[in-house]
């Protein structure tokens, strides 16, 4: 296997959608095809991925700030991404670490703004702050029926042998999470140079292979002209 190479030519790829359509299997995955391609990157994800994030993590999905609103959250989850780009994102990308994100500014949009009636201009200010300038080079969104998503958040539930099924947002109705998922596909059409829908309810390493393929080929020259 190459040594993974620390400099030059860093991506930033986030993966989106519902709940349990299997972001972290595939982050975790593609981070083990690109260290084989001898990249170097990192994995994190949202809320989270430093320890004042992760905080915050706790604070949201433990359902303390629910009664704030979807406004007041939203402004959470973006001083969490606050912490979380200038810590972590920005530092690995200019150290030419490509960084892997599982879930990032689509999800606030998304959650937040399209589901949760946050306006538009809220989203786009807190945004602009938190990203500082560091929008993904490519967004994965994964897509599947939220019905059969959340029978592997179930099983998942079971495997881990956890108490409660879920955080604060895997409690909401189907209906709820149906219109996230057409929230999601609204978010990447409205995107088409950064996202990719890719639909999920696949294995996962017919899926691991789809998302290799985008990757490999949107990256080609980062990745040294492989084929896919
Ligand atoms: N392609 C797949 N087919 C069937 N099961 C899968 C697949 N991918 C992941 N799973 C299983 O589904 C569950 C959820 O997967 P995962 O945690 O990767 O999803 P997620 O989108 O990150 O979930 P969340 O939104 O809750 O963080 C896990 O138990 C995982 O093992
Ligand atoms: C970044 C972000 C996340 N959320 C929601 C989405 C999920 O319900 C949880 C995160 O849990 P996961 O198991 O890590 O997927 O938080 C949100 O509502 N807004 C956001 O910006």
């Amino acid at each position: 296997m190459p040594e993974p190479q620390s400099s030059g030519g860093a991506r930033f790829i986030t993966f989106e959608g519902g709940e349990g359509v299997g972001k972290s299997t595939q982050v975790k995955r593609l981070l083990a095809r690109l260290n084989e391609a001898g990249i170097d990157a990192v994995r994190t994800r949202e809320p989270g991925g430093t320890p004042k994030a992760e905080a915050i993590r706790s604070f949201i999905l433990q359902g303390r700030s629910e009664s704030w609103g979807a406004g007041a959250e939203a402004v959470l989850f973006a001083s969490a991404r606050f912490d979380h780009v200038n810590q972590l994102i920005a530092p690995n990308l200019e150290a030419g670490r490509w960084v892997l994100c599982d879930r990032f500014h689509d999800s606030t949009r998304a959650y937040q703004g399209l589901t949760g009636g946050v306006d538009d201009t809220l989203i786009a200010a807190l945004e602009e702050l938190a990203l500082n300038g560091h929008s993904p080079d490519l967004t994965i969104v994964l897509d599947m029926d939220p019905e059969v998503a959340f029978r592997r958040v179930e099983t998942r539930a079971v495997e881990e042998a956890l108490t409660s099924t879920g955080d604060r947002f895997e409690k909401e109705d189907l209906v709820w999470h149906r219109r996230l998922r057409d929230n999601f596909l609204a978010i990447a059409q409205a995107n088409p140079g950064r996202c990719v829908v890719i639909p999920a309810d696949q294995p996962e390493a017919a899926l691991e292979e789809n998302i290799w393929q985008v990757v490999s080929q949107r990256f080609a020259e980062q990745l040294g002209g492989q084929p896919a």
